[in-house]
């Protein structure tokens, strides 16, 4: 009989962050960041939300690998991060298009790289364009695009990496709230019929519940006297197609924006 305790997981998770530290320089009084554990399963999507300088890029930063822990372990499906790698696929605010590629060549230019034969690769930029509504403007250039389009070429170049995790950081932060509403329900069909495991990282709380399986609270900084830290880590038992209005919805913003300024509050 297994004794409690003893048996392994079958997969490792898809990201393991345990006694995560982060100095930035070694003069600084308060580490930016200290003592941050955090293991997501494979195919969740998480969000992180916090007040400014809690260190919320910081985590991701060193998720994907742009930053070096100054203490802690950090693995991704089980392997040590050391750099930047082709199984993380980052989306930041601005969409880092190539704006001399057409959206069909930026999608492309990851499994390109790959040597993947150029049948396979139109198989997969034309897939990824049906799954982002893209087709039709397949041959246009960035700069021809609505920001929300932008966006979406973005999260389809990344996806055509196959990245074992997807980091995003407040990807839809530019965005007019109707274009942001549209690209969540984008984020979370893509997520669900992708089963990509997600990272993001986003200032709004509404948007953190309506994405997220679990909302990752994050609080303190050096700012504010104490490193950043995870307040707590909130579930969100809620399906798909939530409804922003609705009382469950409603019931989890009110806590975590309590947290959020609970941690506020805590350094005033
Ligand atoms: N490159 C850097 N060098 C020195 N300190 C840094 C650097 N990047 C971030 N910091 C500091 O680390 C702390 C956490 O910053 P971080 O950007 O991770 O916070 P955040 O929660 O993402 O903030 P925001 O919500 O404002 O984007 C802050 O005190 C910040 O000043």
């Amino acid at each position: 009989m297994p004794r409690i305790g003893t048996e392994r997981p079958q997969h490792p998770a898809a990201i393991s962050v345990q006694g995560l530290g982060k100095r930035y320089n070694a003069s600084d009084a308060v580490p930016a960041m200290a003592g941050v554990d955090l293991e997501v399963a494979e195919g969740e999507l998480i969000t992180v939300v916090g007040a400014s300088g809690c260190g919320k890029s910081t985590l991701l930063r060193i998720l994907a690998g742009f930053e070096t822990a100054t203490e802690g372990v950090v693995t991704i499906a089980g392997e040590p991060v050391d750099g930047p790698g082709p199984d993380r696929g980052v989306v930041f605010q601005d969409y880092g298009l190539f704006p001399w590629l057409t959206v069909a060549e930026n999608i492309g230019y990851g499994p390109k790289q790959k040597r993947y034969s150029s049948a396979v690769v139109s198989e997969r930029v034309d897939a990824l364009l049906e799954s982002v509504g893209l087709t039709r403007f397949a041959r246009k250039f960035p700069g021809e695009l609505s920001g929300g389009m932008q966006q979406r070429v973005a999260i389809a170049r990344v996806l055509a990496n196959d990245p074992a995790v997807m980091l995003m950081d407040e990807p839809f932060g530019a965005l007019d709230a109707l274009t942001r509403s549209s690209m969540q329900h984008e984020l979370s069909r893509i997520h669900r019929e992708t089963g990509t495991t997600v990272l993001f990282v986003t200032h709004s709380i509404e948007e953190a519940v309506v994405l997220a399986d679990r909302v990752v609270v994050m609080a303190g900084g050096a700012s504010h006297g104490v490193p950043g830290h995870i307040r707590e880590i909130v579930p969100v038992p809620l399906g798909p197609g939530r409804d922003v209005t609705s009382p469950e919805v409603n019931d989890l913003k009110r806590h975590v924006s309590a947290l959020v300024h609970q941690g506020n509050e805590a350094a005033a």
